[in-house]
């Protein structure tokens, strides 16, 4: 954005909003407005599943969810839309039979994006699809810091051979270099793993983590503190998979575990990310079969908003610097 203002949703008060075909939040599509400081992008892709698969609808899910967002967001005392342009990008269209070309495809347009001075907001699709947008926002900044949002570590090596799955994309990301080793969390991790050499694996690639009973026991301020400090003013990717929700605020997602965070407390410790320099984010793991009133994909909403507020504040807070006299 530079002189222009942002085009916004559309108003809810002249157009009911169940009416016409779902954009995030009812912002204008891509084409619509040109270019965008932050671009919503959905990526219906879930060939790298372990168990229940369905996260290809999860960005529609979460689209249609969208509809009952409002355009102040009174937790964050800012009106996303109007501090920057967001606009909402279309899917990506990977290939469903061929991973390995699905994760160059994902790649390839998440650069594409990127190019055009665009952050990225990414509705997901299945965890795989975090390995190729990791790729194409280290291309950009170099390696960057890691909040990983999940129940899961998501640091495994291979499924049945596989070394692309949702289970395994932060492995690959490190040993891919793009990745700050010096500042990864996952919040939220918890369930039963393999073995005991998943930590003693997942700590040498250098995450911390602050497990789901921590948030419960330490509180949401505490971690959210410490989180801020570990990232500093690095660029910072945030990672959220809809299953570090307990599946009484999430059950529509593929590889549920009980004891997660709720909603309220998710919402809560991104909102005590303000003044960190988020570079991309998404939201991924929504299935939407499995959901129940929408409960998962108005959860994922709410947290892409959060997302999406935290980036624009921070593109006003440095387009304000910059043209300080
Ligand atoms: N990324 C998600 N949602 N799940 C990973 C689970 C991998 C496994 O089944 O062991
Ligand atoms: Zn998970
Ligand atoms: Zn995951």
């Amino acid at each position: 954005m530079t002189s222009a203002q942002p085009r916004g949703p559309v108003d809810s008060s002249r157009i009911p909003r169940y009416a016409g075909p779902a954009t995030f939040a009812r912002l204008p599509r891509l084409d619509e407005v040109g270019t965008a400081d932050v671009a919503v992008v959905g990526v219906p892709f879930d060939a790298g599943v372990s168990y229940r698969p369905g996260a290809r609808f999860g960005g529609n899910a979460v689209r249609e969810a969208s509809r009952l967002l409002r355009p102040y967001n009174p937790a964050q005392d800012a009106s996303p839309f109007a501090l920057a342009q967001v606009a909402d990008a279309g899917d990506i269209a990977a290939n469903p039979f061929d991973i390995n070309e699905a994760v160059e495809t994902i790649d390839a347009a998440a650069d594409e994006l990127l190019g055009t001075g665009a952050r990225l907001m990414t509705l997901g699709g299945d965890h795989t699809i975090a390995l190729p947008l990791l790729r194409a926002v280290a291309r950009r900044h170099g390696p960057v810091a890691l909040l990983h949002f999940d129940a899961h570590l998501d640091t495994w090596d291979t499924y049945f051979g596989a070394a692309y799955t949702h289970g395994t994309p932060f492995r690959r990301a490190v040993e891919e270099g793009l990745l700050d080793t010096s500042a990864l969390s996952h919040v939220g991790t918890r369930g039963p793993l393999y073995g005991k050499q998943d930590l003693d694996d997942d700590t040498k690639m250098g995450f911390g983590i602050v497990t789901s009973a921590d948030v419960m026991r330490r509180g949401v301020d505490e971690v959210a503190q410490q989180l801020r400090e570990r990232i500093g003013d690095r660029p910072l990717y945030v990672s959220i998979d809809i299953d570090v929700l307990d599946p009484a605020h999430a059950p529509g997602t593929g590889t549920p575990e009980a004891g997660g965070l709720t909603s309220r407390e998710l919402l809560e410790i991104l909102r005590g990310l303000a003044g960190c320099r988020i570079v991309s984010a998404d939201v991924v793991e929504v299935a939407p079969a499995y959901d129940h009133a929408e409960i998962t994909s108005v959860a994922a909403s709410h947290t892409a908003y959060e997302l999406t507020t935290l980036m624009t504040r921070q593109i006003a807070a440095s387009r304000d610097a910059s043209t300080a006299p």
